[in-house]
């Protein structure tokens, strides 16, 4: 079964004191309509890296160095009613980036505190890996939905660290 290879990249910052992460408005394309991280595809001949900063700055126009992402692990998105869909996605977060979030076409982007994550806005599984990747965890899960493609099975944990 094929996973299609994609990034998401969380910016962080400290704002009055409070730590916040960019998130966005998804306007077009898969999961419009939801709040979700910076990121997208892998294209041929790309490293994870290099997709993470090209998107950002696509869907941003911040810029974020590859040498400032912390590699925050992988989570598999597995849609048993819709294999076309599956992913395995490399998470990143960074502290460091400069520019000020623009909005693009296929994002309105927005601060969010990371103690009050919008997560009735997102994809359901967001609540099981966002916070223990912002939290420093490196991730091995495993998430699959039911056949509504939308709400969640199960989430397979096989984070170490
Ligand atoms: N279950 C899920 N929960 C979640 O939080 N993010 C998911 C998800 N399944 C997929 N994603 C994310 C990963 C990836 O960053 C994004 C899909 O990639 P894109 O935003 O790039 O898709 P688009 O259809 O807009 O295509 P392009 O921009 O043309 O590449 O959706």
């Amino acid at each position: 079964m094929t996973f299609t290879p994609v990034t998401l990249c969380f910016l962080t910052r400290e704002y009055g004191g409070v730590p916040q992460v960019l998130l966005g408005l998804k306007k077009t394309g898969f999961g419009r309509g939801k709040i979700v991280g910076l990121g997208g595809h892998v294209e041929p001949g790309e490293t994870e890296a290099e997709a993470a900063c090209r998107e950002v700055h696509e869907e941003s126009g911040l810029v974020v160095r590859q040498q400032d992402l912390r590699d925050a692990g992988l989570v598999m998105f597995d849609f048993p009613a819709r294999p076309a869909w599956n992913m395995t996605t490399r998470l990143f977060v960074a502290a460091r980036w400069s520019g000020e979030p623009a909005e693009s076409a296929e994002i309105l982007p927005e601060w969010f505190d990371v103690g009050s994550l919008p997560v009735d806005r997102m994809w359901q599984d967001a609540a099981h890996w966002l916070p223990l990747a912002l939290q420093g965890a490196v991730l091995q899960i495993t998430v699959v939905l039911n056949d509504d493609n939308e709400t969640v099975r199960e989430v397979l944990d096989y984070t170490t660290r």
